[in-house]
This record gives structure tokens, C-alpha cells and sequence, in this order.
């Protein structure tokens, strides 16, 4: 288990963690999420003694700095191309197999878990952001570790990698480890993660599960198929309901639940077809929580800001008249 306790970090006078407290439960995955600039690196650098703040994180109740092997213990990747510039990659995991006091075979054991076998003699430095996070992988699960901690280990991965590290960290979860991992994939977080720890400009947003995280932070829908819509949605209306009608002549329900629906339209004789409740995705509960401490906002979407890309500007114009 991680238990971080209190965490914080300046730069200047920016406040990049503030005051972070949470604990991370074995068997689990927990997935690590804040918008750009939310200071996930920061709090993992931090966790693992790798910057200086304040506070303390606690692995199984040690301190990382009282741990004789750490690579035996916790698996870290929080930068996916941070290997050694001119040693192959066998020979990069060899060299920290040999300084964990671990068998040299335990490099190529690791090469092979992720798919790395076929390019072990040629320099990482070459490989591609999906290879170099699979190294990263390799690296971290050198020592066995029973925790791991990844920054963004899908970033650079195709859609089969993908699929393959939810497996991988699902089953790593399953046999007793604790596995905290931050991403921006939220779809891909929703499948993998069992717990969340969201954060916006360093503080706590919120921790626990994640079906906990989507219905605190949307409002789930219900999906109402009657012919006898005109007639319902007054009554629907009645009860405090929000009542949208979609193009197929269902009903969209909002502030009252399906067993309140159904139970009201038995009462009333109304002729029910479909009754679903339509739970919002991660992302739409994401960009709920997140959106007032987002650091980096972009303009909205639409004509005029697109035409910004595009039109040119009276004074581009006159540098080109200027010009020609
Ligand atoms: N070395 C540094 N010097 C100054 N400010 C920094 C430094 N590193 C990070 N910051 C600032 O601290 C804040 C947190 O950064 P951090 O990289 O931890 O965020 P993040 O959540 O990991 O972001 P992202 O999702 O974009 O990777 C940001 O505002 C960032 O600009």
C-alpha cells in the first residue's frame, strides 16, 4: 500500500502540489488523473524522493530513502525515454539487474514479458515512444516489484499495446500489487482503473472509485420509449424532471430515477417500451470536476475561432503587399 501523506511542492511562487493526501490499496489499479499542468508529475516525482517538497510518502509504511533494493520494491516509470544513451537495451537492463543484486537472466525474462525480445541488442535511443514505454515497462518489473508507479505508460502505444497494458496491470493488480498510473486516456482509464485520484492545480478533487467519481460528478439519464410520450412528459415535467425528446421520439430523463419513472407510469396506465438508465462516460464526469481548475484553456470550438487558423490577418495582408 501507498500511503502519501501531506504532499507539496513550489516552484516560485507557483503552487505545483498543494497539500495532497491519499492512499493507494494493493489489488487494485488506481488510475491518476488532472488536466495538463494539475501536477501529477510533480506528485510522482515527489513520492519517489526524486524532487524536493514537503511531506511524506510511505510504501508498505517505509520511506522510499530506507528501502535497501527500491527497484525490488517499487517500479517506476515516469519518463518514457530515460535510458542510457549508448548501451543496448539488454545491456541497460542488465546493468540495473546487476546493481539490484538480480540474476542477469531476469533482463531478458523481462524483455520477453513485453514483446521486446527481437530488438534487445540494439540501443533504445532508436526505438519509438511505444517500444521506449514498453522498455520503460521492462525496466519497472525488473525486481518484481509488488508496487508500480507509471506516468503516461500508454502514451506512444498503438491501440494493440494498449490493450495489452490494461491486461498487463489488470493481472499485476490481481496478484497483490499496487498500481498507481496516471494517463490521459480516460476511456482506456475507465476500463483499466478501479480506483481514481483526481487532482486540479495540485489540490484533491477527488479519491475513490470510479463509479462513485461518474455519478458524483454527472447526472445520469434515463431513456424513456412510450408511445404515449405527448402524455408522459407533462407528468414527467410534474415530478421535477428534466425531459429532452430525441430525434426517434424517446424521451431523455434527467433528476428522477428509472423505478420512479416505471412506478409512475404503472400508476398512470402509461405504456412503457424501454426504460435504460444511461450512465455518463469518464470523460464527460472528467471534464466536469476538472473544469474550473484547468490551467491551460484553449479558445472554444467553433467558426470564428477556427478562421483564426485560416483567415489572414489586415496587418499579414500588409506585410505581403509590403513584401511583393
Ligand atoms: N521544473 C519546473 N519549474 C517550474 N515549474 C514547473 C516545473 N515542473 C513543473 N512545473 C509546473 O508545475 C505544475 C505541475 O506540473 P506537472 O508536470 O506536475 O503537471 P502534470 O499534471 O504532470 O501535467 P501534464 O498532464 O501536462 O503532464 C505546472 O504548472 C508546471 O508548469
Amino acid at each position: 500500500m501507498i500511503t502519501a501523506q501531506s504532499l507539496r511542492k513550489r516552484y516560485g511562487d507557483k503552487v505545483a502540489v498543494d497539500d495532497l493526501s491519499f492512499e493507494v490499496q494493493p489489488g487494485l489499479v488506481t488510475g491518476f488523473l488532472g488536466p495538463n499542468g494539475a501536477g501529477k508529475s510533480t506528485t510522482m516525482r515527489l513520492m519517489l524522493d526524486l524532487d524536493h517538497g514537503s511531506g511524506e510518502t510511505l510504501f508498505d509504511g517505509r520511506r522510499f530513502d530506507t528501502i535497501r533494493h527500491p527497484m525490488r520494491e517499487i517500479g517506476a516509470v515516469l519518463e518514457a525515454k530515460s535510458f542510457h544513451p549508448t548501451r543496448t537495451a539488454r545491456n541497460h537492463l542488465r546493468m540495473l539487474a546487476a546493481g539490484s543484486a538480480l540474476p542477469a537472466s531476469r533482463a531478458d525474462e523481462v524483455l520477453e514479458f513485453v514483446g521486446l525480445t527481437e530488438v534487445r541488442n540494439k540501443k533504445p535511443s532508436g526505438f519509438s515512444l511505444g517500444m521506449a514505454q514498453r522498455l520503460g515497462l521492462a525496466q519497472a518489473l525488473l525486481g518484481d516489484p509488488s508496487t508500480l508507479i507509471l506516468d503516461e505508460p500508454a502514451n506512444g502505444l498503438d491501440p494493440h499495446g494498449i490493450h495489452w497494458l490494461r491486461d498487463v496491470l489488470k493481472s499485476l493488480a490481481a496478484q497483490g500489487r499496487t498500481i498507481f498510473v496516471s494517463s490521459h486516456l480516460l476511456s482506456e482509464m475507465s476500463l483499466m482503473a478501479d480506483e481514481l485520484v483526481v487532482i486540479g492545480r495540485g489540490s484533491m478533487i477527488y479519491n475513490g472509485d470510479v463509479d462513485g467519481f461518474v455519478k458524483r460528478f454527472t447526472q445520469s439519464t434515463v431513456r424513456v420509449k412510450t408511445p404515449d410520450a405527448s402524455e408522459f412528459v407533462e407528468t414527467l415535467r410534474g415530478m421535477g424532471a428534466t425531459v429532452d425528446t430525441v430525434p426517434d421520439g424517446d424521451l431523455m430523463v434527467s433528476g428522477v430515477d428509472a423505478p420512479t419513472i416505471g412506478d409512475r407510469a404503472h400508476d398512470d396506465g402509461i405504456r412503457l417500451h424501454e426504460l435504460a438508465t444511461q450512465t455518463a462516460s469518464l470523460e464527460t464526469a472528467f471534464i466536469s470536476a476538472t473544469g474550473a481548475s484547468e490551467e491551460y484553456v484553449a479558445h472554444e470550438v467553433n467558426e470564428e475561432t477556427t478562421n483564426m487558423l485560416t483567415e489572414p490577418s489586415a496587418a499579414d495582408d500588409t506585410n505581403r503587399g509590403g513584401a511583393a
